[in-house]
């Protein structure tokens, strides 16, 4: 476990497009909610949309802004809007760009076979921790797959944040096999592509509780 014996694993409900969703997760125990600033994806929102649900959350819940290889400019256009508290690049952003936003940050790697995680971990020393993702040859995140979680490297001062594939169903599991600080999870707890539902949040807590 990256944290101490008695820490609790954090959680990040990611995808989310609604505030009722984003209610929904807070109310379940999420640490963190995440926002997917990348059009293609079906879970996207602007900049807006954002504004409009960060209004409605309560004290003490993260939000997380997801980008892919967008300009820093686009970054800052959307941050001068939502001000989000923390930001996760998923594509392949130079650290220097990833560090000109004046917030913390995390780097998202997508985990192929056969891969020195820990190598590849070493190369973003700025970020505040690391997601682990699933690689897909088109997708850049959000695939529903999972990757070897023998992959994930044992204990260490990174943070390190487990996603990709997990659902209520394999939570406990995949937290006693890694130990993550953080887990994230977006079509797991889903209705359908950006509709959250609120019994599979539940769900998926109670499952990283039984870890
Ligand atoms: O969620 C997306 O659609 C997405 C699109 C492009 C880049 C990142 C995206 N999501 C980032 C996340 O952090 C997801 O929660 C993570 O990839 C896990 O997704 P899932 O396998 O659906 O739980």
């Amino acid at each position: 476990m990256a944290a101490g014996a008695a820490s609790r694993t954090r959680v990040k409900i990611c995808g989310i497009t609604r505030s009722e969703d984003a209610l929904a997760a807070v109310a379940a125990g999420a640490d963190a909610i995440g926002f997917v600033f990348y059009a293609p994806s079906p879970r996207a929102v602007t900049a807006a949309q954002a504004a409009a649900i960060m209004a409605v959350l309560p004290p003490f819940v993260t939000t997380v802004g997801l980008f892919v290889n967008a300009a820093v400019a686009e970054v800052d256009a959307v941050l001068a809007q939502a001000p989000l508290d923390l930001l996760q690049f998923h594509g392949d952003e130079p650290e220097a760009d990833c560090a000109r936003h004046g917030r913390p940050w995390i780097k998202a790697l997508r985990v192929q076979p056969g891969q020195d995680v820990a190598a590849l971990m070493a190369a973003w020393p700025g970020a505040s921790g690391i997601l682990l993702d699933a690689w897909h040859p088109e997708l850049p995140g959000g695939t529903g797959l999972r990757f070897d979680w023998g992959q994930v490297p044992g204990q260490g001062a990174r943070p390190i944040i487990l996603a990709g594939g997990l659902t209520p169903e394999n939570v406990a599991e995949a937290i006693r096999q890694t130990r993550p600080y953080a887990v994230d999870v977006s079509g797991g707890v889903e209705a359908a592509k950006g509709i959250k539902s609120a019994d599979r949040i539940q769900a998926f807590m109670t499952g990283v509780h039984a870890a």
